[in-house]
């Protein structure tokens, strides 16, 4: 139900830029008549846009997930575009405020209550079989730069539905001769946002990734072999004063094997972040860690980015 009214009668659109998206670029906007601030998403209209908007707009209720205000379908020079007016995030991306924080210590209980924001997201749209599959640090963004900020996430341009034709899978209705395959897609789309999850928490915890390439080279083959292995530890000092329940919560999001993953249901009821407010409150390094790595931190998103993407392919391929 886009509005086909020229977007511009209700709102200016501003010339700052504010991201670049995987379908789009955002931008800022003002409404004319209450001049109040919002963020843009310009789509070209096509199904790839079309299935984001129909996704985004079903999450959209969920209080962690950037709320969508308006959708607009209008023609510039020909083409037929999807213009997506959203609530504007004033506060700035997760890893940047943890990173202002470098000097009052930032704590595992701090650290607890942003994993259990991103949980909620998370909850809200797998209970809707929506799988986000692009959770990565830079689409978690703030609402204010007041202490009171709510966290949120943002751009579904790779989320999907997660088909789980119950009534072929429960056991009395499955023929005994039908293919797995027939069964539908395996809901593995939901654990690669999962494993985001135990990624995003290990940088939380630390500041630096789980995962990296030694050599400098984003995705290098030992990278992908140690991914696939698991192979990550908790080194000190940094992990030294980090609760056990923290290091166990991240195993179980990051089992290598998917269907042995932790779901998102387990995750919130896990002690840690069920009782976040009874996490002691032991102070972290991340914010002094993020500030040492800063000039390396595009690196670490691009890794992220890279992994998300083969993910995605793997699991499609499963
Ligand atoms: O980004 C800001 N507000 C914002 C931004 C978005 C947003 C949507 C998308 C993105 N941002 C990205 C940008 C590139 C990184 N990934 C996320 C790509 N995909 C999206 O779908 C949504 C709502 N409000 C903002 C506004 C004012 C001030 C500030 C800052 F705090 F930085 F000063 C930021």
């Amino acid at each position: 139900q886009p509005k086909t009214t020229p977007l511009v009668d209700d709102y200016e659109i501003s010339d700052t830029v504010l991201g670049l998206g995987i379908n789009g670029k955002v931008v800022q906007c003002t409404n004319r008549r209450t001049k109040q601030n919002f963020a843009l998403k310009v789509l070209l209209d096509n199904e790839k846009a079309r299935r984001e908007v129909d996704l985004h707009w079903r999450a959209s209720g969920c209080k962690h997930i950037v709320n969508i205000i308006d959708v607009y379908e209008n023609t510039y020079s020909g083409r037929k575009c999807l213009l997506v007016v959203m609530e504007c995030m004033e506060g700035g991306e997760l890893f940047q405020r943890i990173q202002e924080k470098a000097d009052s210590s930032f704590t595992e209980r701090e650290a607890a209550h942003i994993m259990r924001e991103i949980c909620e997201a998370i909850y809200y749209l797998h209970s809707r079989d929506i799988a986000h599959r692009d959770l990565k640090p830079e689409n978690l963004l703030y609402t204010t730069k007041e202490p009171n900020a709510i966290l949120k996430l943002t751009d579904f341009g790779f989320a999907k539905e997660t088909f789980t034709n119950d009534t072929l899978q429960t056991p009395c209705y499955t023929p005994y001769y039908v293919a797995p395959e027939v069964l539908g897609p395996q809901k593995y789309d939901k654990s690669c946002d999962i494993w985001s999850l135990g990624v995003v928490m290990y940088i939380i915890m630390c500041g630096f990734p789980p995962f990296y390439s030694i050599n400098g080279l984003s995705i290098s083959p030992g990278m992908k072999k140690r991914i696939r292995s698991g192979q990550y530890d908790f080194p000190d000092p940094e992990w030294t004063n980090v609760s056990q329940a923290a290091k166990d919560l991240i195993k179980g999001m990051l089992n290598v094997d998917p269907s042995k993953r932790l779901r998102i249901e387990d995750v919130l009821r896990n002690k840690w972040i069920a009782q976040y407010d009874a996490v002691p409150q032991t102070p972290l390094c991340t914010g002094r860690m993020l500030k040492e790595g800063e000039e390396t931190w595009p690196e670490v998103q691009e890794e992220m980015t890279r992994s998300l993407a083969t993910m995605r392919v793997d699991y499609d391929q499963m």
